[in-house]
């Protein structure tokens, strides 16, 4: 595991971007196509709106990259919460990724059957064994949430389906989600995380004991795959190193 500390949000959304337009150099020397699994929250927004720009805009294979979400909010495509209205109008919008290749949570479903739909398109595009995403874009919530696997649900747990899909309490609507075997499968996952409000779960996440159902980023430890932080120094200042 690998944690780099940037000086703060704009440091660390270059950090980010370099190592993305890197990442999919490299990768595309060995293959033709790219897989990428984007979150949302606020975190990401400034890396989308860099890599919306030059240099990285000119210098990433827009036509080679296929795109996922690690989870989504049920909302409609176009409500402020929705993870994937946030990633077009950021950086979606504005690239010339065919739309065929990228794969939104369809939320004007049921909540269950967007799931299982979810399911479908990672079995009709990755095939029986599961997804191998060559990147997974995390990030963590200020209660060491990630994906949308949240404090004491029992979807931290799940090692058998895919994509699941329940009624989140605390918060009054369904989320859908992949479930952490299927990200751990991954070739690289990195969380990006920013900001005061989140120095305590990431101490905690990465430095104490193991407790999946009070910080689910817990769970998130790559097979095979590297593991990389991503944060600034708001949200390194507990750690020890
Ligand atoms: O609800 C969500 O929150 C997390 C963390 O978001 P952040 O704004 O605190 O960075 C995000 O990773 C996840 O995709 C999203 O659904």
């Amino acid at each position: 595991m690998q944690v780099i500390v940037k000086k703060n949000p704009a440091d660390l959304a270059k950090a980010a971007a370099d190592f993305i337009a890197k990442r999919i150099k490299d990768v595309l020397k060995k293959q033709d196509r790219f897989t990428i699994a984007l979150s949302g929250g606020s975190t990401p927004k400034a890396l989308h709106e860099l890599l919306a720009k030059s240099p990285y805009v000119d210098q990433i294979p827009w036509l080679q990259l296929h795109i996922f979400w690690g989870d989504e909010r049920y909302v409609p495509i176009d409500d402020e919460q929705s993870n994937a209205g946030m990633a077009y109008d950021t950086l979606l919008g504005h690239v010339y990724t065919p739309e065929s290749q990228i794969h939104v949570w369809r939320t004007e479903l049921e909540p269950d059957a967007a799931a299982a739909d979810y399911d479908r398109i990672l079995h009709e595009y990755f095939g029986e064994t599961g997804p191998t995403f060559d990147l997974v874009l995390l990030g963590m919530g200020d209660d060491g949430h990630t994906l949308s696997l949240f404090p004491g649900t029992e979807v931290v747990h799940e090692q058998t389906a895919w994509t699941k899909a329940y009624f989140l309490t605390q918060q009054d609507m369904y989320r859908l989600t992949l479930t952490a075997p299927i990200v751990n499968r991954a070739a690289c996952v990195a969380f990006l995380v920013a900001g005061p409000k989140k120095a305590e779960p990431l101490k905690e996440v990465l430095e104490g004991t193991y407790q999946p159902d009070k910080y689910p980023s817990q769970v998130i430890k790559p097979q095979d795959g590297e593991l990389v932080w991503l944060v600034d120094q708001q949200a390194a200042r507990l750690l020890s190193q």
